[in-house]
């Protein structure tokens, strides 16, 4: 079974991930990983710590002389950030609370932070995990709900796509909303999104809609504000098969939704037509079955998924996320400690990261499909696993 876990505290020492599950002998190498974390830091309309970062992993286990050995794969992504938060963040330290303010180097400049976060705000983790876990301090949520969290998602969903590759499964996105701009709804290939999407800065392929996204988010840093988005993910060549109907956490439709909407501010998701198939009648929804030497579909309303299983065609699913919580111009909350009514001033935040979120979902969908992969042609090395699915797909040619 192909699984993982993320750990690590946005301001901490790193990120790490623990994989595993993988077969023995599958060429992993850290240019390609650290090349998927570039993209997720890239985008318009992130804040001053992505100018900070630099993320590189450095693998810890698991990887001999470029090649999986089957054992557990450690991989740790250090936050460039650490150094100026050690005092409110050591694992050993005070905490910060016995000095009343801690200077932090900031965005390049020195500030005096106050060690405690008293003032919860809307939209984010802080109220809900405060209470849960029985915290005075809303660092102590904070921290780890934080999108930091992503790039070892990334690293992890990088190993997936390179597992993927070497079947010829390519797994890209790209922008579709940003705030109210919609960029045009075209049927695209995978290809023609892959030699395009990276180049653009919200990482849109329809140009027209580029600069007003980017007009749009200007606009909202002016005012403080904040924009969500839409981003669709896009796999090709997969065969048919992956996932299965016969129990509630086999659909692979469903364990896509879980996945993407386990990535921070996500809030919707939908596979093919989605929510717009509600709206029209079955005559204009269903994709007609047809045999060209192997079964192919005259559309793809389905999104390349029926009965939560892959039916052959290209796995289309987009992902709706929410505006970021932390503004500029604050919303009202009410403090932890005092409970009086207060609007916080904010010194650092994303004013959108909906093209860094297309690149998490990304790695989230590779994940899942190489879960779902492993389920039905898994072995213990990738010559089992090659020849499982090579046997598989020849005897479809027999039907
Ligand atoms: C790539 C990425 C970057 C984010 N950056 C920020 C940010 O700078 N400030 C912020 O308040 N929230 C940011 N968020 C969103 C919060 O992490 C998220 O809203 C919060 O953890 C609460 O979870 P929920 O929105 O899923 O309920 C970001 C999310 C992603 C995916
Ligand atoms: C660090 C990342 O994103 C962070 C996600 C985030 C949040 O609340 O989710 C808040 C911000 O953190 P900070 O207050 O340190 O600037 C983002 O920068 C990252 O994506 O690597």
């Amino acid at each position: 079974m192909f699984r993982y876990l993320t750990t690590g505290e946005s301001h901490g020492k790193a990120v790490t991930a623990v994989i595993e599950g993988l077969p023995a002998n599958l060429k992993l190498t850290p240019k390609y990983i650290n090349n998927e974390l570039a993209r997720r830091q890239g985008g318009y309309g992130r804040g001053g710590r992505m100018k900070l970062e630099n993320d590189q992993v450095e693998i810890m286990s698991g990887i001999r002389a470029n090649y999986t050995l089957g054992s557990p794969i450690t991989f740790q992504i250090k936050n460039k950030d650490w150094v100026n938060w050690q005092e409110i963040m050591s694992p050993t330290g005070d905490g910060g609370y016995d000095q009343g303010e801690v200077k932090i180097k900031k965005d390049k400049k020195v500030k005096r932070v106050e060690p405690k976060v008293t003032k919860p705000r809307p939209g984010h983790a802080d109220l809900a995990g405060s209470l849960k876990y029985d915290q005075q301090d809303i660092r102590n949520i904070l921290e780890r709900a934080s999108a930091r969290e992503t790039a070892a998602r990334v690293a992890v969903g990088a190993v997936a796509k390179q597992f993927l590759r070497e079947f010829g499964i390519k797994v890209i996105s790209h922008i579709v909303q940003i705030g109210s701009i919609k960029a045009e709804d075209k049927d695209l290939a995978v290809n023609q999104i892959i030699d395009n999407v990276d180049s653009s800065p919200v990482r849109t392929l329809d140009a027209q809609a580029e600069e007003e996204m980017i007009a749009e988010i200007k606009n909202a840093k002016e005012e403080g504000d904040s924009l969500g988005g839409v981003f669709e993910v896009v796999t090709t060549n997969l065969p048919i098969g992956l996932g299965s109907h016969v129990q509630w956490d086999r659909k692979l439709d469903g364990r896509l939704a879980q996945a993407l909407m386990s990535i921070q501010a996500i809030k919707g998701v939908e596979v093919g037509l989605g929510f717009k198939a509600a709206g029209k009648p079955g005559s204009q929804v269903h994709d007609e079955i047809i045999y060209k030497s192997e079964f192919k579909h005259k559309s793809n309303n389905a999104g390349g998924i029926e009965g939560g299983m892959t039916n052959g065609e290209p796995l289309r699913v987009k992902a709706a996320m929410k505006p970021i919580p932390t503004l500029y111009q604050p919303l009202e909350s009410v403090d932890l400690e005092t409970k009086e009514k207060f609007k916080a001033s904010v010194e650092r935040s994303d004013v959108t990261a909906v093209p860094a979120a297309g690149v998490v979902g990304e790695a989230v969908v590779a994940i899942e499909l190489a879960k779902a992969w492993l389920e039905k042609f898994g072995g213990d090395s990738m010559a089992e696993v090659k020849r499982n699915y090579e046997s598989y797909i020849e005897s479809l040619k027999n039907r």
